[in-house]
């Protein structure tokens, strides 16, 4: 144990002095299975999370250097709707991390990373539950994605409720004693269902906002941040920083939203790091917080989440479906916004999606309902940095989602859509020889 433990520049050298095999250390060299094709090519306009918009569209092939029949990789995986997809934050544009971040949904304020689903980590892997559309021959395709055109996937893994949610974690008998060879009354367990809106209620009521203070110079306004992107400035470097950020430049999110008719909750899903102290005899009246401390969620820039103590029941947000959150991640600072077109941006849409000779088609979505429906989405959720959002809120805002250039601004509980244009830049792939969505080739049979 002592020799995981013991850092070093040689991580693989044992104190014997003979060299330990790089899988033993951690020292994974990776090598992505492939390469995603997906609806959205840049980091900005693309969701935070895979369940802000379902529409949003993805493929995946199996690279012949993983393995020489691809399909034989992928066999029995058509029988799961779902998968977990395992890849590489490629467009971090670098590789240092801080100890704290400000994700979008704490306005501002710090936590620690490891608490948040920020792309700027010690190793920048990302995780995402997306619906398993189809798998043909050496291709998975995606639906409800959050991915980036171009991201190296390295791993594909089911998504088993048994093994995946909390819900199924209950042990209806309490923990079994290896001694004793009996059950023991639970003290430490689930409420496995939702929690009782009363209840919630109380619960989120020690969640008194921090007074604003607002002490950071105002910077410029750049174009271009990403949506999990903002400006504040971060503290605890990581030790394993590589080259130097740009000053601010950390992106940082959780994003945790909850499911818009798609498939598995992940938000409530997420083993947060407070668990539910429930004794069964006491079932309905005596919870409390075990491990950790929960949050409370300023309201002002450049706060930490502050620490609530234990015995505060409200310090908890949410004990739906066997699984805990705390009140920032269930209580977003800003509310889903009402998505307008222009007669403008209507007239766009109709223009990209028909079929006229030298009019750009839409790659991934078979229909402008679908285009719609998914720019709608991902505006919906307010997909804005934080520093954007605050500092620059009269810009004009840009995103790419398939073949479309959508231009639009936002209002006061509202985003409108101003113009829809094709996308001049064809999306790249990082390998063009492993493309599946070629340009013309329109993947009409996408959800067959
Ligand atoms: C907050 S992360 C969450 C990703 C994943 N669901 C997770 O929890 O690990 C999602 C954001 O990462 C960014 N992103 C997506 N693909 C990326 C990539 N290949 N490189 C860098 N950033 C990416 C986008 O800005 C997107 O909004």
């Amino acid at each position: 144990m002592r020799d995981l433990e013991e850092p070093g520049p040689r991580p693989t050298a044992t104190p014997c002095g003979c060299v330990k095999p790089a899988l033993e250390t951690g020292n994974l060299l990776t090598e992505p299975i492939g390469y995603l094709e997906s609806c959205f090519s840049a980091k900005n306009g693309t969701p935070r999370q895979p369940s802000i918009c379902s529409h949003s569209r993805a493929c995946l092939k199996i690279r012949k250097s993983i393995f020489n029949n691809p399909e034989h990789s992928l066999m029995g995986l058509e029988q799961f709707s779902h998968v977990w997809i395992l890849f590489v934050f490629h467009k971090n544009g670098h590789l240092s991390c801080k100890a704290k971040v400000q994700p979008p949904r704490l306005n501002g304020a710090k936590t620690g990373v490891f608490s948040t689903r920020s792309p700027h980590r010690p190793n920048a892997i990302g995780l995402t539950l997306a619906k398993l559309e189809k798998v043909e021959g050496g291709a998975i395709y995606l639906s409800g994605i959050d991915m980036i055109h171009g991201t190296p996937v390295l791993d594909i893994k089911p998504y088993i409720a048994d093994y995946d949610s909390p819900q199924n974690l209950i042990e209806p008998f309490g923990e079994f004693n290896l001694h004793t060879n009996q059950h023991k009354p639970k003290t430490v367990s689930w409420s496995g269902g939702k929690a009782d809106t009363g209840a919630q209620q109380q619960l989120s009521g020690c969640d008194e906002p921090q007074p604003c203070s607002h002490t950071e110079e105002k910077p410029k306004c750049a174009e271009g941040r990403s949506a999990g992107e903002n400006d504040m400035q971060h503290d605890d470097t990581a030790r394993s920083q590589r080259s130097s950020p740009k000053h601010g430049e950390i992106a940082a999110d959780l994003g945790l939203e909850s499911r818009r008719g798609q498939g598995p909750n992940a938000a409530e899903q997420q083993i947060g790091p407070y668990l539910l102290e429930k004794s069964l005899s006491e079932e309905g009246t005596d919870k409390r917080l075990r491990r950790g401390e929960a949050a409370v969620v300023p309201q002002g820039d450049s706060k930490e989440v502050k620490p609530v103590a234990l015995h505060c029941p409200s310090s908890m947000a949410d004990t739906a479906h066997g699984s805990v959150v705390p009140a920032w991640v269930r209580e977003a600072p800003v509310a889903t916004l009402e998505v307008r077109f222009t007669p403008h941006a209507e007239m766009d849409l109709g223009h990209l999606s028909s079929e006229d000779i030298g009019q750009a088609s839409f790659k991934y979505f078979q229909s402008a309902e679908e285009a719609r429906r998914a720019i709608e989405s991902v505006l919906s959720a307010d997909p804005r940095s934080v520093y954007r959002r605050k500092l620059c809120q009269d810009r004009l805002f840009y995103f790419t989602i398939d073949m479309a250039h959508v231009t639009c601004w936002f209002g006061d509980g509202f985003a409108e859509v101003l113009r829809i244009k094709p996308a001049s830049e064809p999306v790249q792939m990082t390998d063009p020889a492993e493309s599946l969505v070629s340009l013309g080739s329109k993947i009409s049979a996408f959800l067959v």
